[in-house]
């Protein structure tokens, strides 16, 4: 028995003995799946993760495991146990049949929760932080998408344990100089050079994710990762609005507003939380939620209405950065966490924004799917007949009707007959709100096709994104990432989760470039070799820049023996034209914080008092602060320069020889961009080099001083001495 009362049974690390069924949610590190627990036939969930993309050695993560394990609390979903197949990591933990707040809110309420049944989510959410924090532990990943209910409404917060060690240690890249972490729900300080984070970045996430809550997407959602950096950074904390949330009460704004302090101080504990007075009034899950859970279609339907969904208002945009905005918007809001600073990524998500126009309200996916019919009844989809599908069972995953017939998602060459919506009944016999907005386009040329030889299966692998995809150039790995979700669906179950569990996840095009040698390579602005190297070079180990816990950096090695031959006069003239960066005084303060070997203060590295043990955590710390501040100011200063030659570009060419310059200026600028952050590295250490110099001459005038003083001090003495012994 656990020591809340649940019973700690046992389950074998044997793959075999866990037949997987429906997948039931992706997330940025991995895909999860209802399955069952042959030995004793009980419904369990499966989380598979790729290892290939975190640097934790097997060891370390057994060892995690076993902590993990440990972990019991009847708000925390558990892990039974994990092991690993393949490459992959399986984590063992219970089903929560209703999937995710973040599913329901997507499915159901897009426009968030009544404050009772909030009250009652984050209650229980909230007692789950308290455990965690004071057993020690960080969640650092709260949000609706990790708040998990189960089909008799308790409420558990997931994405803990082996998953989350796991990355504490390694990193949840997926490639080079790719920033991960969740960016509308992270804490000021954990994007603040210096100070570091503790729990109280727990609460930060916990008061966004009421927020999340209460009006269906965190608030920044729909902004590009770094302007929701730099705005978690530099405007003031947001909040429920006196006005436009009227329909919420004081005490819950009040607590949301004592979460979001930005100081993190001044943030209350899990268990000073837990005493005020908007969870005093909250009722038990159970009693509360059942009605928003009443008829709701399995999670696997709702989870596959949503890709499809997902697909369709891709396969609606037909410009490369058209479908790059309606993904970004989709990863958005569906809560992926993992997303990279590729510059192209950023300027296409940026487009979509006006600097100046109110956020936008969370409908525009809505809005272009509500245009939409769909030809087949989604809740009629099963998986392959209802067979349940084996880790070793080869057989090929299909989506298929009723009729036998399978849908897959067509590139342009496919009609679509689409005629009919897609509706669910609700047990007390209201229709659900937001499944006949799950259509897919009859207007587009993309959209679902209804295919009606299963001999096909297979051999339709076409790319969500194709407009933007070079075929023939791109490397396996690079198409692997653009496979469209139906190829992936046609791919036997246990193929898929082994071999790329996160193209499930990621089925974003937009988010991978032309060009690109590998999904490794997805945003590497520091390149030591022009353009984007090949996919032997990419497959080399990044030099992995770390944040504790999930919100890390990688880094690629720069290759500073090119810096040697850049004349100092560019040097100086290129800094002055990346001077806009320091226009903001926490990313201006960031630009002095690499730190430069041989130049730390000597007086702290020589304080034989201080235990090493202690001090190199937080050296490390800082250093990896630090590295992560660089990249962030190294992204910014590539996306405002790729912005001036494209502008410049597009200003003076013809439409005709366009796209043959685009290639050569998209070279140039990447080529460019990379001597210009060589250049900043090395007039970063040049004024380090300098700052030393000054550092060593002041040193020695002081001690030049300090010896004149002494002299003149012995002098003194001696002519006193003199007169003493003359007066006697
Ligand atoms: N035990 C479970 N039972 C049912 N569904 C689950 C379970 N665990 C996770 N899910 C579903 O799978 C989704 C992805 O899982 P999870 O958040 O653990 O993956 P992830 O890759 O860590 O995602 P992210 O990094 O975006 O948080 C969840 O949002 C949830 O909907």
């Amino acid at each position: 028995m656990g020591k809340n009362g649940s019973e700690r049974r046992s389950y074998s690390a044997c793959h075999a003995d866990y037949q997987l069924l429906e997948e039931v949610g992706y997330g940025a590190s991995a895909t999860v799946f209802r399955a069952i627990y042959v030995p004793t036939n009980e419904i369990v969930a499966v989380k598979c993760l790729d290892l290939d993309r975190c640097n934790s050695n097997l060891d370390d993560i057994r060892r995690e495991a076993q902590t993990m394990s440990l972990i019991d609390h009847p708000n925390v979903v558990r892990a039974y146990c994990s092991f690993v197949v393949d490459r992959t990591l399986w984590v063992v933990m219970p089903f929560m049949a209703e999937g995710s707040c973040l599913h329901l809110m997507k499915t159901s309420y897009p426009d968030g929760f009544e404050e009772p049944i909030i009250g009652s989510i984050l209650k229980e959410a909230l007692k789950a932080l308290e455990y965690l924090h004071t057993h020690g532990h960080i969640h650092r990943d709260v949000k609706a998408g990790n708040i998990l209910l189960d089909s008799s409404g308790r409420v558990k917060l997931g994405d803990f344990g082996v998953s989350a060690c796991m990355f504490d240690k390694g990193d949840r890249q997926r490639s080079r100089n790719t920033f991960v972490g969740t960016p509308c729900w992270m804490a000021p300080e954990v994007l603040q050079p210096g100070n570091g984070y503790d729990f109280k970045a727990d609460i930060w996430s916990f008061g966004i994710t009421a927020l999340e809550l209460a009006h269906g997407h965190a608030p920044f959602s729909k902004y590009p990762p770094m302007k929701v950096l730099l705005m978690t950074l530099q405007n003031a904390p947001p909040g429920l609005d006196y006005d436009r949330d009227r329909r919420f009460s004081k005490s819950f704004k009040e607590m949301v507003a004592m979460c979001l302090a930005k100081d993190q101080t001044k943030r209350p504990t899990a268990e000073k939380l837990l005493k005020h007075s908007f969870f005093k009034h909250a009722k038990p899950p159970e009693l509360s939620l059942k009605s928003i859970l009443a008829g709701l279609p399995p999670l696997w339907e709702r989870v596959k209405a949503l890709q499809l969904k997902d697909a369709a208002q891709l396969a609606l945009k037909k410009m490369p950065s058209a479908e790059q905005e309606a993904l970004s918007l989709s990863e958005y809001k569906r809560g992926v966490s993992a997303w990279n600073f590729d510059i192209d990524d950023l300027k296409a998500q940026a487009s979509m924004i006006q600097e100046d126009d109110d956020p936008p309200e969370a409908k525009e996916d809505e809005e272009i799917v509500r245009a939409f019919v769909v030809d087949k009844d989604l809740s009629s989809l099963k998986c392959n007949s209802g067979k349940s599908i084996c880790a070793n069972d080869i057989a090929c995953r299909e989506i298929e009707d009723s009729n036998g017939k399978y849908l897959s998602i067509k590139d342009e060459t496919s009609e679509t007959k689409l005629d009919k919506p897609v509706s669910y009944e609700r047990g007390d016999g209201c229709e659900n709100r937001r499944y006949v907005d799950d259509f897919v386009p009859s207007t587009s040329k993309q959209g679902i096709e209804l295919n009606h030889s299963k001999g096909d299966v297979g051999k339709k692998q076409k790319t969500y994104s194709s407009p933007c995809m070079p075929s023939s150039n791109s490397s396996l790995a690079d198409r692997g990432r653009h496979v469209e979700r139906s190829e992936v669906e046609t791919q036997p179950v246990g193929e898929k989760y082994k071999r790329d569990v996160r193209r499930t996840t990621n089925f974003s095009g937009p988010l991978v470039l032309p060009n690109r040698a590998s999904a490794n390579s997805l945003s590497a602005p520091i390149r030591s070799s022009g353009g984007y190297g090949d996919s032997s070079e990419d497959k080399s180990k990044p030099n992995v820049v770390q944040i504790k816990g999930r919100f890390s950096v990688t880094s690629e090695n720069v290759d500073l023996g090119k810096v040697q031959d850049i004349p100092l006069g560019t040097i100086l003239r290129r800094s002055s034209q990346a001077s806009p960066l320091r226009k903001s005084a926490s990313v201006g303060d960031w630009l002095t914080a690499k730190p430069v070997p041989g130049n730390q203060h000597p007086k702290e590295l020589n304080n034989s008092s201080v235990p090493s043990s202690i001090l190199m955590p937080h050296l490390q710390n800082l250093f990896q602060q630090t590295s992560f501040q660089q990249d962030l100011i190294m992204n910014l200063l590539n996306s405002l320069q790729q912005v001036d030659v494209v502008d410049a570009s597009q200003a003076g060419m013809s439409s005709q020889g366009r796209n043959a310059d685009n290639d050569i200026l998209v070279e140039a600028a990447t080529t460019e961009r990379e001597r210009l952050l060589l250049i900043k590295i090395y007039e970063l250490e040049a004024r380090m080099s300098s700052l030393t110099d000054e550092l060593t001459a002041a040193r020695i005038r002081h001690n030049q001083l300090e010896q004149e003083l002494n002299a003149v001090y012995c002098r003194e003495e001696e002519d006193r001495r003199n007169e003493e012994i003359e007066e006697t």
